[in-house]
């Protein structure tokens, strides 16, 4: 049964949320999945003006939500490459104190990511249960989208990476077997140690790169993406808003660097208040 304080947070964090972030003449609005988001959606349907306005989903949850509010979902690959949403708004399953966040407790990383990197700004909305110090202080595990051909080989290469016991997520009704994401894929669940920060690393707190046995968030996200058969990882981390896709030339090659890391978080708190994390 949901819980009164943790729904009226959310709610409260939403509503802020969208007040200083939506703008009613927006045309693309991203929109991302679990139980936070219906209140971000309910706030923007009192407030929006624009018949033209487009939601964009991150999954079949996501596209329900907003369907349900009376609003427009337009697929993500039905819109142009160069189409940048104005706003995308998600929840978060764990935020620390430099913004990276833990998302895919819903199983929908991927789209998330997706919409995220297309956003100018993205806007993470949680309660209080979520804002933390550093990753994987209360929620436990990373979620990871996998190949089902690859499944065994990842479990291996995150135990070798230092993960303690990486578990296949399951349904709820766990004889039904793995849970199947919106691409038809698994969910690894990956417990490590609390992960550092830049600011950590940069203190002398450990090396960050796993050879110690500590991981800085985005090298953790790097070594685990470069896993064969590793469709997504769940740590939304790297550059955020209008710098989230930066083509950088090193020595005549060219890579891209994106992120996903949100510009600012709203948190519900237990005393009704809300407390925002902004980008530094
Ligand atoms: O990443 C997600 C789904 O994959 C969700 O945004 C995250 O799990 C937060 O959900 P909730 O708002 O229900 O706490």
């Amino acid at each position: 049964m949901a819980d009164a304080t943790v729904e009226s947070a959310k709610r409260a964090a939403a509503q802020q949320a969208v007040k200083d972030h939506f703008d009613p003449s927006a045309t693309n609005v991203g929109i991302g999945s679990g139980t936070t988001i219906v209140y971000v959606v309910e706030a923007i349907k009192e407030i929006s003006t624009n018949p033209a306005i487009r939601f964009i989903p991150t999954g079949y949850q996501s596209r329900q939500v907003i369907v349900k509010a009376g609003l427009t979902p337009v697929a993500f690959d039905s819109l142009p490459e160069d189409t940048m949403f104005d706003v995308a708004f998600d929840g978060a399953d764990e935020v620390d104190a430099e913004l990276n966040c833990i998302k895919g407790g819903g199983a929908c990383l991927f789209q998330e990511k997706l919409v995220a990197e297309k956003a100018r700004k993205f806007v993470c909305v949680a309660d209080y249960r979520k804002k933390q110090e550093r990753l994987l202080t209360v929620w436990p595990t990373i979620p990871i989208e996998v190949a089902p051909i690859a499944v065994p080989t990842v479990l291996k290469g995150l135990r070798t990476l230092g993960s303690t016991n990486p578990k296949l997520r399951t349904t709820l009704l766990e004889k039904s077997g793995p849970l199947k994401t919106d691409q038809d894929f698994f969910i690894v669940d990956a417990p490590f140690k609390t992960l550092l920060i830049e600011a950590d690393v940069k203190a002398g707190k450990g090396k960050g790169d796993g050879s110690d046995g500590t991981w800085e968030v985005n090298k953790l996200s790097e070594a685990i993406k470069a896993l064969t058969g590793v469709l997504e990882v769940g740590i939304f981390s790297g550059l955020n808003g209008p710098d989230a896709e930066t083509i950088r030339s090193t020595d005549g090659v060219k890579t891209v660097t994106s992120g996903q890391k949100p510009v600012a978080v709203y948190f519900g708190m237990q005393d009704g208040s809300v407390e925002v994390r902004t980008a530094k």
